[in-house]
């Protein structure tokens, strides 16, 4: 059967990045340029003729509004979708809130990408005083998992790469080999730690990708799901718009 094909768009610009805060596990809404950009990669998927037996996404609104977006421009709104906290955006911890020009204007750039880009070093923990903590873990989205005694206070890309993987390998893995289209809309981390994975990226080249948000890509992938020869990471894009909105995700982490 092979090649394979799938799918994976970041969500469209939420209001939090608008607002360029560390947002997680928090549960900002897409912007209105957000829907913006959901709509045109809709566009993008139906123009180069994409069209989806299943989809994969997050417990977070802003994943669910891209591929709502999405599937509506497909004429594909009643195709299953499986939601899973294992494909949230990572946990920002005590970041969380925080908007982070300020934060790199005061702990330096250099800690500030250390926190967005490295790969195992976590941010500090949310504690229970975080204004966060109790809309977080009181979510009723959350009943079913990730168990209260394991619930996460930080992730580093490492740790969110431990709960993402399993539900790959689990889950999607097996609906890619059997053939499935699939399209899976999540976060930025979240696909970082696939593509990571994909690629066999090590722990350096993953720091320096930034996924643009809604903005498709594609893989193309053997019986073993490595990536075809030119069957890597290809945005459905032009590239000189992909270059910019890739650049515009790393500077967010610059002090003014
Ligand atoms: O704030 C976040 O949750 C993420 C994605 O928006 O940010 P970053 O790109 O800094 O990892």
């Amino acid at each position: 059967m092979a090649p394979y094909k799938v799918v994976m768009v970041r969500h469209g610009e939420s209001e939090w990045n608008q607002k360029n805060l560390f947002c997680g596990w928090v549960d900002a809404h897409l912007s209105d340029k957000g829907k913006e950009e959901a709509a045109k990669a809709g566009q993008a998927l139906k123009d180069s003729n994409h069209k989806f037996d299943i989809a994969f996404t997050s417990l977070l609104s802003r994943a669910h509004e891209t591929l709502s977006i999405i599937l509506k421009i497909l004429g594909q709104e009643t195709i299953p979708v499986e939601q899973t906290w294992r494909l949230n955006e990572r946990h920002y911890g005590a970041l969380t809130g925080l908007n982070k020009t300020e934060t790199a204007t005061k702990y330096g750039e250099e800690q500030v990408q250390i926190w967005r880009r490295s790969y195992d070093v976590p941010p500090p923990a949310m504690d229970d005083k975080h204004p966060y903590y109790q809309e977080i873990i009181d979510d009723p989205r959350y009943t079913n998992g990730p168990p209260r005694d394991h619930f996460p206070m930080f992730e580093s890309l490492k740790l969110t790469i431990e709960r993402t993987l399993p539900f790959w390998n689990e889950k999607i893995a097996p609906r890619i080999k059997e053939g499935k289209e699939v399209i899976i809309v999540a976060h930025g981390n979240s696909l970082r730690g696939i593509v990571k994975h994909l690629d066999r990226m090590d722990e350096e080249r993953i720091m320096g990708l930034n996924l643009p948000t809604g903005i498709p890509f594609v893989y193309i992938l053997d019986e073993r799901l490595r990536p075809c020869r030119d069957g890597s990471l290809k945005f459905l894009g032009d590239p000189e718009t992909v270059k910019k909105a890739v650049e515009e995700v790393a500077k967010q982490g610059k002090a003014k």
